[in-house]
Order: structure tokens, then sequence, then C-alpha cells
């Protein structure tokens, strides 16, 4: 059972759950849209590849696949956030394959297809850890040279034909071998229509989701405990059996297969169409395609018309580069991006914002130290103490060349306390959270949750053995909305795999609305439901802050570590923060919380651990830090009696404030 179902706060409803039904962005299912879209798509591909004329059914049948290989690059470098340029190479490997196979050892054509796939996806699986080390235009060179080497490679080969190439034979699909290009045209686009539903799906799933948390922001992603080497690596793989499947369909086509179209220069050309259509959505391949080619068309026309047939090779190369250059100044969210701009303004037109304050109506004021004490009565009541040690650090040090940010720390966190980690700026608190969180390596000393060593280990395990954390400015993921971005926080609280995400099974679909459930859940607890169906990245810093805290609560987590969470909040939002980090507490999660504000740092904690210069100062209850002169020189910088007067009776300004918030 989880720890939610058994927090009732949780499971709210009245106007604020309300606020949150209609916020909720989609239903998931396979509905009679999904039906009627597939076979309207099925029907218009038959219809085209019977009524064209043969030139117009081969040109579609090569923007088809064309579009396939978009897609598989739009779901490494879309979706994941990875410029991968290695589409060239996997296309070869599908293309050769095929003819190989077929050819050399009389397998049937679509065996031959399905080894071809296999093959391209045990490369990529071997290739794909290594390769996803690198990063930005590292990555790019290191997969443009796949490309290049395969080129190189089938057109040195004896067994490859070497430049000259191999024949092939027509494709026989049961029993039928396609020879017509309409036969083609129709094979291509009911096979590119698959794959783009099952990228549709992907996108809007639990591994779409961690991918595109990864293209946000890793260090984040992989302390939601999304183990960012293996997506990386599983999305290659699709990404590479796509690309092979459109090179072992191209194969078949032209019935020849040569080296040109598998070097450097397809790996261009798709860029150029995942760009020009929109890398963020699948849609983008089929409209950069599609585009393209008409581009393609009409430039040609016009070069000759102008300068000459001569003129056209050179011509076009050099006008679509020069496009490609416009756009990614302009749009670099390509034509998709266009369009979903226009369609967000029609629906802001069309609704009344509520980005304001959250629809929750607080009775009775109250002040963060008459909110303690409440709590703290409530907690005699129950007789709840805090238990046992959960996250332990032994003599922690990180050491930044010359900078020793973390200075020998040595920390427990029991469940159900929140301890509260203050210092000067620059002190090493960050330090110290990322070093906890597996964050960060630490260059000495210990970390364990459970008795359990968690030293050096990344973040994706640590989360995995129960730790959530927030991070000091937000870390959320572009175009993602609130709920999707929650949901982030619940990936190890999933299990479906890429493959059940793509092609949904109603098992998957099941997960999907629990995840969809949970995350509402916390994002009530928060006070931010009504922000369900919006953008993350448009909200207020302090709407961010709390969305954060979700994503790290949906997790379920044993310990919470929270990194400034107060910044960007308002008074009244600080207090309900108060209230539910002493709620969590409660309910047996070990909290440690960075934090300046110090009024909210008395209320909230159990114990305070200061540090400065990287090492510990002090370490005790709130009063006793408050109390201590070497806290007061080093970071208080007032005498104990008036911080406490401070926090215990607010001054005519803070008065007026609270009047403000109330
Ligand atoms: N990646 C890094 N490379 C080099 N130095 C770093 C790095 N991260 C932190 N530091 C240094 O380590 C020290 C501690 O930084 P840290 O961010 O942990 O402090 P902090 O207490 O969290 O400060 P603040 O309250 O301003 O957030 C600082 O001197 C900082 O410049």
């Amino acid at each position: 059972m989880s720890r939610f179902a058994k927090t009732p706060s949780a499971e709210t409803t009245g106007p604020a759950q309300r606020a949150a039904d209609r916020a909720r962005p989609r239903a998931h299912g396979l509905g009679w849209r999904h039906g009627a879209g597939a076979l309207i798509w099925i029907l218009a591909v038959i219809a085209a590849g019977l009524c064209l004329a043969p030139y117009w059914q081969g040109i579609g049948a090569s923007v088809g696949l064309m579009a396939l290989l978009a897609l598989g690059m739009i779901l490494v470098t879309g979706y994941a956030g990875q410029f991968s340029l290695a589409v060239g190479a996997f296309y070869g490997i599908g293309a050769y394959g095929s003819a190989l196979l077929t050819m050399n050892f009389g397998w049937a054509g679509l065996l031959a297809i399905v080894a071809s796939a296999a093959v391209a996806a045990v490369a990529a699986y071997l290739l794909g850890r290594p390769i996803f080390r690198l990063r930005g235009h590292f990555l790019a060179m290191a997969t443009l040279a796949l490309s290049e080497v395969f080129f190189l490679l089938v057109n040195n080969l004896e067994i490859t034909g070497g430049s000259s190439g191999l024949p092939l034979s027509a494709l026989n699909v049961f029993g039928v071998d396609l020879f017509d290009t309409g036969q083609h045209f129709i094979l291509n686009w009911l096979i590119v229509g698959l794959v783009l539903w099952g990228c549709l799906r992907l996108a809007v799933g639990r591994e779409g989701r961690a991918l595109k948390a990864i293209r946000g922001h890793e260090a984040a992603a992989a302390s939601a405990g999304i183990d960012i080497g293996s997506s990386k690596t599983r999305v290659f793989i699709a990404s590479a059996v796509i690309s092979s499947l459109a090179g072992s369909l191209y194969a078949h086509q032209v019935m020849y297969v040569n080296p040109p179209p598998f070097g450097v220069v397809t790996a261009i050309d798709v860029l150029v169409i995942a760009v020009l259509g929109g890398m963020r959505s699948p849609w983008g391949a089929i409209i950069g395609a599609v585009v393209l080619e008409f581009l393609h068309q009409g430039i040609e026309g016009v070069l000759t018309q102008l300068l000459g047939s001569a003129a056209v090779g050179a011509g076009q190369t050099l006008v679509l580069g020069f496009l490609l250059v416009v756009i990614l100044i302009l749009r670099p969210d390509g034509i998709v991006g266009v369009v979903e701009a226009a369609a967000r303004r029609l629906r802001r037109n069309g609704r009344p914002t509520e980005l304001g304050a959250p629809p929750e109506a607080e009775a009775e004021y109250v002040t963060m130290t008459q909110a303690r004490a409440r709590d703290d009565a409530e907690r005699a009541e129950q007789g709840h103490e805090a238990g046992g040690v959960v996250l332990s650090a032994r003599g922690l040090v990180k050491r930044f060349g010359g900078v020793t940010a973390v200075n020998d720390i040595t920390l427990d966190i029991h469940a159900g306390e929140v301890l509260a980690v203050i210092g000067p700026n620059g002190a090493g608190k960050s330090t110290l959270v990322n070093l906890l969180s597996g964050n960060l390596l630490p260059t000495a000393g210990a970390v364990s949750i459970e008795n359990e060593d968690f030293t050096g280990k990344p973040a994706h395990v640590v989360a995995r053995h129960g730790l959530s954390r927030s991070f000091q400015t937000p870390c959320l993921f572009e175009g993602m909305d609130v709920l999707s971005t929650v949901k982030v926080g619940a990936h190890l609280r999933g299990r479906v795999g890429m493959l059940r995400s793509s092609v949904p099974t109603r098992g998957a679909l099941r997960e999907e609305r629990e995840l969809d459930r949970l995350a509402h859940a916390v994002l009530e607890r928060l006070s931010l439901g009504h922000l369900a169906a919006e953008d993350a990245k448009n909200l207020s810093l302090g709407q961010q802050k709390k969305i954060e805290i979700a994503r790290a609560l949906v997790a379920n987590p044993k310990v919470l570590l929270l990194d400034e969470p107060c910044a960007g909040l308002n008074k009244a939002e600080k207090k309900s923060l108060l209230v539910l980090l002493r709620q969590l507490g409660r309910e047996g999660i070990a909290v440690l919380v960075i934090e300046h504000d110090m009024e909210f740092v008395m209320a909230a904690a159990d114990r305070v651990h200061v540090v400065n210069f990287g090492a510990t100062l002090k370490v005790g209850a709130p009063a006793e830090v408050q109390a201590d002169q070497s806290v007061i020189d080093a970071y208080l910088g007032v005498p104990a009696s008036e911080t406490t007067q401070r926090a215990q009776a607010p001054t005519a300004v803070q008065a007026l404030e609270t009047e403000a918030v109330r």
C-alpha cells in the first residue's frame, strides 16, 4: 500500500479537487478517436497509393522512408535531447542486411528484415553506452563518424560488393511480390503510420516522460530514479530498429544497394527534415519530409527556369542550407512548433487563466510559531517520536580543485524528524545535499540509507532506495505541463517500459491512470491542482518550487531533501510548507531542509545543523542553536534574544504583512 494512500489529506475533495478535475489534461485510453484516426490514415494511404500517378507514387514512397528515418532521429534527438547523426549507419545495416541475407543465404525477405533490425539493435546496444557518455557536439561528431565508418566499410568490403553494390529481389509479402511503386507507397506509409502512433503513445507514457526529463535536466531526471544511461541506450536501439526497417524497405524498393545513400549526406537530409518539421513532435517527421520534398521540387523548377538544369544540384543544396539556417534562427521548433504556439494562443483566448492564488480558503490565520506549537501539541497527544536513523553521512569531504566545499561533515537524519541545514552563502550546504543524493561523488567519507552503504552510487540508485530531493534552482522540463512534471517523480512507482508505452497494453494504461491519480493527489496536497495542465516553466518561482516538492513527494520517499524551498514563496505559502513538513515528519519521513529564512527554520526544524566554511559549526535544537554565540557571529548576526523575540512576536511590519496574506 502506498504511503499516500494512508494519508487522508492527500485525497482531498472540494473546490481545489474540482479545479484539478477541470485541469486534468488528458484521459488515458484507446477510445474511438484512436480507432477513427487509424482508419482514416489507412484509407487515405490506400487511396493515395491507388490513385497517384506512378511518378508521384515513387516520390511518395521515398518521402515515406525519409519520414521513417526522421521519426527515428526525433526519438533520440527530439525526445531525449541527444544529438545523434548515426541514422545513415543503421539505415545501411537494414539495406545491406536484407540484400545479403536474401541474395547470399536465400532467406525470406520478411525474415531478413527482422534479422537486419536485430543486428541494428545489437549494434546500437553495444555502441549506445559508450557513445552517450559524450555530449553536445562531441556526441554529434561521434555519431556522424559511425555513418562515415559504415560508408567506408561497405564501400571497401568484398562481401558488400564495394562501390558497385549488390542487387536485390522484390520483397515477397505473404506470397505477393512487391514490384509496383504503388504497393511500396502503401507499405511504406502504413509502416510510417504505425511508427508515428507508437512515437505519439511513447511521448505521453512513462518512458517518454523519462526521456523528456533527461532532455530537460539530467540531474533532476536521475534524482527521480531514471537510469539515464539505460534510457538513452534503449531509445537509441528503438531509433536504430526504425532506421534499419527503412533501409530494408528502401533496398527492396530500388532492388539494388550501393554505398552513397548510407553516408553523411543522408544523416544531414534527415536532420533537415526533423528541424524543418519540428524535433519535439513525431508529426514533425511527417510534415518535414513532405514539405522538404515540395521545396526540392519547387526549387528545382525555379532554378531550371532561371539558371538552367546544370545549376539544380548545387543550387538546391545552397537554397536548402540557407533555409535551414533561417529556420534555426527564427523557429528552432519547426513547423509543428509554429502550429502548436498558434493552438496555445487560441486556447488561452478561450478560457480565463487561474495562475494566481490556489483555490483554497484559509479560515484562520496562525503565525509560524503558533503552527509549530499546534503541531508539537498534536505530536505529544499522539506520542509521536523520531524513529531510527534513515540517512547517515560520515566524514563527508568534497573538494573542487583547491576549494574544499564540504569538510568532514557527519550527520544523521532520523525517521520522522525535520533537520534544517543552515549557514552563510557558500558554506557548502547545496554541495552537501548533492553528496547525499548521489548527484556528486564525495572525495572522502560515506553515505548510507538504513545502514546500506550508498557511497559513490549514482543518483538514480539512491532514489530507488527512497531518497527524493528538490533543487535550489527549480529544474523543470521544457514543454512539460505540471501534471507530467510531477509524474516524472513517480517514475519508480511505475514499471511500464518503452515497448509497452508505445503499444499500450491494458496494464500500461491502468498504470498511467494510477500515476495520474498519485500526481493529482500530491498536487492537491500542495494546493497546485488547478495548475495541472499549465506549462510548468511558465509559472512563478514560488509555484515552480512547490512543483519540485510535489515531484519529490510523489515518489513516496523515506528521505526528502529540500534545497531552499521557501525562495519565492509568500508568507502564507511558507506557513503551508511548514505545516506540510511537520505532517511529513509525523508520517515518518525524514526531512532535511536547507533554508535561509530563520523564522521558518526555527518553526519547522526539530534539529538544526549549522555549516560554516564547509564544516559543522553547531548541531542542536533550534533554540540552542539560536543562542549559540559562534552561530550568531558566523551566520545569524543578531543576538539570540532579539532573534527569539522576532520569531515569537512579529514586529509592526510583520504584523502588517501577516494581515495582508490572511
Ligand atoms: N561544481 C563546482 N565547482 C567548483 N566549485 C564549486 C562547485 N560547486 C560549488 N562550489 C563551491 O563550493 C562552495 C560551496 O558551494 P555551495 O553551493 O555548496 O554553498 P551553499 O552553502 O549552498 O551556498 P548558497 O547558500 O549560496 O546556496 C562555494 O565556494 C562554491 O563556489
